[in-house]
């Protein structure tokens, strides 16, 4: 049966899309992200990601997860989720995330972690 790979082009239902480079022998991951929407009034651009997967070899539906590290600021984004294929061969991504903001004080920790999810599908 066809497996998922995570390396190509990439949209979810916000309208933010992401590359991811070719998986390595050990499941790590590069990429870029680039947001349809942020809970910043800053200018948000193209940001960077790193993540893994578990080895191809093991799963069809593999697990992964990735980090995006937004340029020019300190906050961060963790992704975590699977992939799915159905009959078709079409893969969809079902991912929870975990958005940091940076806050000023400790005090402020309780409001500083956002939580979500998206689904991505391949843009051909
Ligand atoms: O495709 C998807 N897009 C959304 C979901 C999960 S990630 C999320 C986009 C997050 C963009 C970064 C951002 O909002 C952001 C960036 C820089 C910030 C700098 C300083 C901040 C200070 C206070 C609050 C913030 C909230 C979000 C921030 C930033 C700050 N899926």
């Amino acid at each position: 049966a066809r497996k998922c790979i995570l390396s190509g082009l990439w949209k979810n239902e916000l309208g933010s899309n992401m590359t991811i480079s070719a998986v390595n022998t050990d499941g790590g991951f590069t990429g870029l992200y680039h947001t349809a929407v942020t809970a910043t009034d800053k200018h948000i651009r193209v940001s960077p990601l790193k993540g893994s997967q578990k080895p191809t070899n093991q799963r069809k539906q593999l697990t992964f997860g990735f980090t995006v590290s937004w340029t020019f600021s300190n906050s961060m984004t963790v992704f975590v989720g699977q992939c799915f294929m159905d009959d078709k061969g079409k893969e969809t991504l079902k991912t929870m995330w975990l958005l940091r903001e940076e806050v000023s004080s400790p005090g402020d920790d309780w409001k500083a972690t956002r939580v979500g999810t998206n689904i991505f599908t391949r843009i051909k």
